[in-house]
C-alpha cells in the first residue's frame, strides 16, 4: 500500500480516467451514454445516482466484470495510469492494483471471516510474512472481525460480510478501491461506521476509493469530489462542498428544499435535467 496520504497529494495525479464511454446490455440495452469521470490519486470520489442509475455498471465497465453480464463497453476508453485498461481481464487490473469490491458482499458462505480475508491475498508473491502483517493491518481497521474470524461468513451479520468483502479486498495491497454501494441494507449507525474506516484507510493507508453509493448524505460527507449519474448521464459533478450546498442536490438528493422537505422521487426526471442542463 502506498505511504500515507498527504492533503497536498490530493487532487494531483489522475489514476483512472473514464473517458466518454458507452454500454451496452445483451447487444441492445444501452444503459451508459457516454460517462466521463476522473479519480485522483489518494482522493475519495463519489459516485452518486438512484436506483438503476447505472452506477454498478461503471464500476464493472471499469474492472471489465460486464462480459459475464452480457455487457459491452461499445465507445470510449478506460484508462488507469494512462494506459488503457479496456480489454485487460478482472485479475491483471487487480495486480495493477484496482479492486472492486461487489455490492452485496459476495463472501465465501462456508469459509470462515479469516479464509475468507486471505482468499484476497491470492495474487501476491510478496511471501507470508507480508501476508500476516496484512492481515493484523485489516484486523487494526476491523476489530470486529478479529473477533468473528473463526465464524463461518454466512453466519455473519451483513454489516460483518461488508467488512469481510472491504478486508478482503484490502488483503490484496490495493492502489484503487472500487466501492459498489457499501451502506447497501445496513442501518444508519452501522453505515456511518462503515464510512469512517473508508475514510481512516484513505488516510493511513493512502488507498483511493471511487465509492458508488445511492446514500448522497452519508458519501458526500466523507467524499472529497463526487459525480452525480442519472439514467446512464454525468448530469453534475463537483467537490463535495459545494454539491452538498447546492440547491438541486439539496432537494432532489438530500431531500430538502427552500419550500420544505421533498423527496426527488416526486419531481420529474424531465424537470431536474432541463435545471441542470440549462
Ligand atoms: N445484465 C444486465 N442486463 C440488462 N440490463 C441490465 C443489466 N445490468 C443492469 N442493467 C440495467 O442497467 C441499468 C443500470 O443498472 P445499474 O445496476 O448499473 O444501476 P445502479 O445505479 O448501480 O443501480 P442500483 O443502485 O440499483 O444497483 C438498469 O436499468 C438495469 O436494469
Amino acid at each position: 500500500m502506498l505511504d500515507a496520504a498527504k492533503t497536498s497529494d490530493v487532487q494531483t495525479e489522475t489514476l483512472l480516467e473514464v473517458n466518454n464511454i458507452e454500454v451496452i446490455y445483451n447487444h441492445v440495452i444501452l444503459v451508459l451514454k457516454g460517462v466521463s469521470l476522473n479519480v485522483p490519486k489518494g482522493g475519495i470520489t463519489a459516485l452518486l445516482g438512484g436506483n438503476g442509475a447505472g452506477k454498478t455498471t461503471t464500476l464493472k465497465a471499469i474492472s471489465n466484470l460486464l462480459r459475464s453480464e452480457r455487457g459491452e463497453v461499445t465507445k470510449g476508453s478506460v484508462k488507469y495510469r494512462g494506459q488503457d485498461v479496456h480489454e485487460e481481464d478482472p485479475a491483471a487490473l487487480v495486480r495493477q492494483g484496482v479492486i472492486q469490491v461487489m455490492e452485496g458482499r459476495h463472501c465465501f458462505e462456508h469459509l470462515t471471516v479469516e479464509e475468507n480475508l486471505m482468499t484476497g491475498a491470492y495474487t501476491r508473491a510478496d511471501g507470508k510474512a507480508n501476508i500476516a502483517a496484512d492481515l493484523e493491518m485489516v484486523y487494526s481497521y476491523f476489530p470486529r472481525l478479529k473477533e468473528r474470524r473463526k465464524s463461518q461468513a454466512g453466519y455473519t451479520s451483513g454489516g460483518e460480510q461488508q467488512m469481510v468483502a472491504m478486508g478482503r479486498a484490502l488483503m490484496s495491497r490495493p492502489e484503487t478501491v472500487l466501492l459498489d454501494e457499501p451502506s447497501m441494507g445496513l442501518a444508519p449507525q452501522l453505515v456511518e461506521q462503515i464510512f469512517e474506516i473508508v475514510k481512516s484507510i484513505n488516510e493511513q493507508e493512502g488507498v483511493t476509493f471511487l465509492l458508488a453509493e445511492q446514500n448522497t448524505n452519508m458519501a458526500l460527507k466523507y467524499a472529497h469530489y463526487g459525480y452525480i449519474l442519472e439514467s446512464g448521464r454525468i448530469v453534475m459533478d463537483g467537490p463535495a462542498a459545494e454539491l452538498r450546498e447546492n440547491p438541486d442536490v439539496k432537494e432532489f438528493y438530500l431531500g430538502m428544499s427552500d419550500e420544505g422537505r421533498k423527496s426527488f422521487r416526486d419531481v420529474r426526471s424531465y424537470r431536474r435535467r432541463k435545471r441542470w442542463l440549462s
